[in-house]
Parts: C-alpha cells; sequence; structure tokens
C-alpha cells in the first residue's frame, strides 16, 4: 500500500534563488511509491524551478535531494532511468507528426495509436503537428503517459493546461491509475486534481523568510513520518 512504501524522493530543506531573489526557502517533502504532490503557487512562485531542479535540471540549490536514499548529483543517473518529465512547454516537435513523435520517445506504432486514440487524436496521427491546435498538442505530449511500461516517477509542469473538461477527466484517470499501479507523481497545476493520496505544497508557505514545516495532505496518510 502506498503509506507503507519507502520513500522515493526526498527533499530536504531546499532553496532556490534565481537572479539573486530567493524563491523558496526550507522546503521538505517525501514521495512514496502510489502518492502525488501537487505544487501550488502563483505566476513566479517558482513553481518550475522547483520542477527543474527536482529532475537534476537545475544545479543551483541548497538543500538535498534524495532518489531512492541516494543524494543528487550523485543519483541522477538512475533517477533519469525512473524519470518521465513533461514540461510547461509540450515538448512537441510541429514538424513531425504525432505518430512520429511518439516514435521519436520509442513508442511502437501499436502503443503510439491507442495512446493517440485514448486522447480522442484518431484521425490525427498523421498530421503535423504544428497545425494542431494548443489542447491536441498538449494532448501529443501527454499521450507519453499513456504508453505502455511508462517510467514510475511523473513530473508534471501544468499537464492539466489547455485541456478542455473530457481532457482533464481523461488525464485525472490516467494519473490516478498510475499512483494505484505504484507509481508517483509530482505536478504543478492552478486548479483542484482530484487523486488520492495527494500532498499539497503551497510555494507561498515557503517564500525566503516565510517558511513552514510540511504540507498539507488530502487524503491518505501523512508521508512525515
Ligand atoms: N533560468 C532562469 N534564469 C533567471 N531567472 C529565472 C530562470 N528561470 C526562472 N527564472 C525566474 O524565476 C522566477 C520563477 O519562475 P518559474 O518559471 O519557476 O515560476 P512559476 O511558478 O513556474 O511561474 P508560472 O506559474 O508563471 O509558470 C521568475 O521570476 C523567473 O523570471
Amino acid at each position: 500500500m502506498p503509506s507503507n512504501s519507502p520513500h522515493l524522493l526526498q527533499v530536504r530543506d531546499l532553496s532556490c534563488e534565481r537572479d539573486g531573489r530567493d524563491l523558496f526557502a526550507g522546503l521538505s517533502f517525501d514521495l512514496a511509491s502510489g502518492c502525488a504532490v501537487q505544487i501550488e503557487g502563483a505566476n513566479g512562485a517558482g513553481k518550475t524551478s522547483l520542477l527543474r531542479t527536482l529532475i537534476g535540471s537545475a544545479a543551483d540549490f541548497s538543500g538535498e535531494i534524495l532518489w531512492n536514499g541516494e543524494s543528487y548529483p550523485k543519483a541522477l543517473p538512475k533517477l533519469r532511468e525512473s524519470l518521465l518529465y513533461i514540461g510547461h512547454r509540450a515538448g512537441v516537435r510541429g514538424g513531425l507528426t504525432p505518430l512520429e513523435n511518439l516514435a521519436w520517445y520509442g513508442a511502437s506504432r501499436d502503443a503510439a495509436y491507442r495512446a493517440l486514440e485514448l486522447l480522442d487524436l484518431y484521425g490525427f496521427e498523421d498530421t503535423l503537428c504544428q497545425q494542431l491546435s494548443a489542447g491536441q498538442n498538449r494532448r501529443v505530449a501527454l499521450a507519453r503517459l499513456f504508453l505502455p511500461e511508462a517510467p514510475p516517477l511523473w513530473i508534471l509542469d501544468e499537464p492539466l493546461a489547455a485541456l478542455d473538461v473530457a481532457g482533464v477527466s481523461c488525464l485525472q484517470g490516467q494519473m490516478a491509475c498510475h499512483l494505484s499501479r505504484g507509481g508517483s507523481i509530482v505536478f504543478t497545476s492552478h486548479q483542484p486534481v482530484g487523486l488520492t493520496p495527494l500532498q499539497s505544497i503551497q510555494l507561498a508557505d515557503y517564500a525566503a523568510g516565510d517558511t513552514v514545516a510540511g504540507g498539507v495532505f488530502v487524503g491518505g496518510e501523512d508521508v512525515h513520518a
């Protein structure tokens, strides 16, 4: 069960600065198998900076991050074997079709067709992505979450952005399914997401000089044992 699972990702007293400005300080949380963490905060609060730090793309932090008990940066090669990161910008190549974009990530043709169908992109598989709408491009990016054998750790920056109601529902279902299979998710979103167990972290609570301990949990057990 998720509450008894080991903590895969551990963040200890993390502080991040950009251009001489402290974005957040004293941030600590644990992420266990089967659990999700939602990062919330105003525009410019540092959500993307935090995610980029967690994926090892930003080394200018203080504090400690551990993956399976091993500290960054030593842990990064193993982390990347287990990580699926979808950033704020969709990471979709406009000059390729949806099928070609998924093939670039190693998907078989059958798996890519299936994932695109689940995201209601049937009939658009061979259309250049630069001819698709913003929401459709977002769906192409998110189709990676619907491929078989997706990695266990998902780090998603604004995954619900640009999606319509049906798209949000579809993605929420897939995120819940991932948790039920023992996967873990860290994501940013400005809107409520119906996941359990979910730890919500408000970056405003960690503004430099205004540090509080821990986040708020909705459902499940507090993994800050
Ligand atoms: N590489 C960088 N160099 C300098 N400043 C940066 C860099 N990346 C981000 N910043 C600054 O850090 C601050 C936080 O940016 P970030 O993108 O992390 O915020 P965010 O919470 O994700 O915002 P939004 O909700 O608007 O996406 C911003 O003021 C931004 O200008």
